[in-house]
């Protein structure tokens, strides 16, 4: 069997929520990590034969995306910010967006440290840290900075730890509820904090991928309906006792409710920047004191 042969049974039998050229994309991804070729030998040499090993491989890896699960979770590792992460069952799969996120966090601090030098001094919290991929993308790219993220989850700061060390990083990892208000890190103060938590509400599961709702963590991705900012107002008052008086916060939030969180973050005290991602849609916001 040849790498084109690989191609077209993934086109045929992959679910019918992957459109053709997804289809293809995640043969081409499949056939990197199992047969160890780049992506760029893989498009020119669709006529190169696969091992019987390799091929029961990428059968295998067929059989368990067909039940919907995510071709990040099968191959267990992820791509975020041109970095590798190891991925499983208790992190989210790191998005798109979020490496938006980090992109506007290292602009900031590239911009303030031309007026005054502080990366040296520079501490980071990130909230609801998941697979760690903020943190560890924020420290490839400070070294000098002081970076820690914070869980709820011990299997996922076991994996957060474990990304750390595989992208050659020290970060800090602290296990805690963030919503519950007498968790402190006194003395503690951060120059930025970062977060990305769970947004997204219970009525709109029924919009959602069956490959996120049956196997991505719940705890990572859903708040209640009653209550969509929870997250939002705990982490502001979080901020009001751990956040450097010139400190800034960037926080992922969910595109239907920017006017609501810039609100909420305002009755705290914080000015608010609102920012859209790529596709257009309110995705991020900074605040200030
Ligand atoms: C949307 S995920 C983000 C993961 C990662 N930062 C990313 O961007 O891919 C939210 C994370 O918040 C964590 N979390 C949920 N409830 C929490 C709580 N009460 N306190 C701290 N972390 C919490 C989840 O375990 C999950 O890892």
């Amino acid at each position: 069997m040849t790498f084109g042969d690989i191609e077209t049974i993934y086109v045929n039998q992959l679910p019918s929520f992957y459109e053709k050229d997804e289809a293809k994309s995640i043969a081409a991804l499949a056939v990197e990590h199992v047969c160890n070729v780049s992506k760029s030998y893989y498009l020119l040499h669709k006529n190169d034969s696969v091992t019987l090993v390799q091929e029961t491989s990428l059968i295998r890896i067929l059989d368990e995306l067909r039940l919907g699960r995510p071709l990040q979770y099968v191959m267990e590792e992820a791509d975020f910010f041109g970095l590798r992460f190891k991925v499983n069952s208790s992190v989210l799969i790191p998005r798109p967006e979020t490496e938006e996120l980090v992109h506007w966090v290292l602009t900031f601090v590239k911009e303030k440290n031309r007026i005054k030098r502080a990366e040296e001094a520079l501490s980071v919290l990130d909230i609801g840290t998941g697979s760690g991929c903020i943190p560890v993308a924020l420290k490839r790219n400070l070294p000098e900075a002081v970076i820690c993220g914070l869980d709820i989850s011990s299997d996922a700061l076991e994996t957060a730890t474990a990304n750390a060390a595989l992208n050659g990083t020290e970060v800090r990892f602290i296990q805690g509820d963030i919503l519950d208000s007498t968790f402190s890190l006194q003395p503690v103060r951060f120059n930025i904090i970062t977060s990305n938590p769970p947004y997204v509400t219970s009525s709109e599961k029924k919009g959602m991928h069956k490959n996120v709702l049956d196997f991505e963590p719940h705890t990572a991705l859903f708040v209640p309906d009653e209550d969509p900012l929870i997250f939002y107002r705990y982490i502001a008052d979080f901020s009001l006792r751990h956040l450097d008086s010139e400190g800034s916060i960037f926080l992922e939030i969910n595109e239907h409710f920017g006017a609501e969180t810039c609100a909420l973050l305002e009755a705290k005290g914080f000015k608010t920047e609102l920012k859209k991602d790529l596709r257009g849609k309110d995705r991020m916001i900074k605040a200030w004191r």
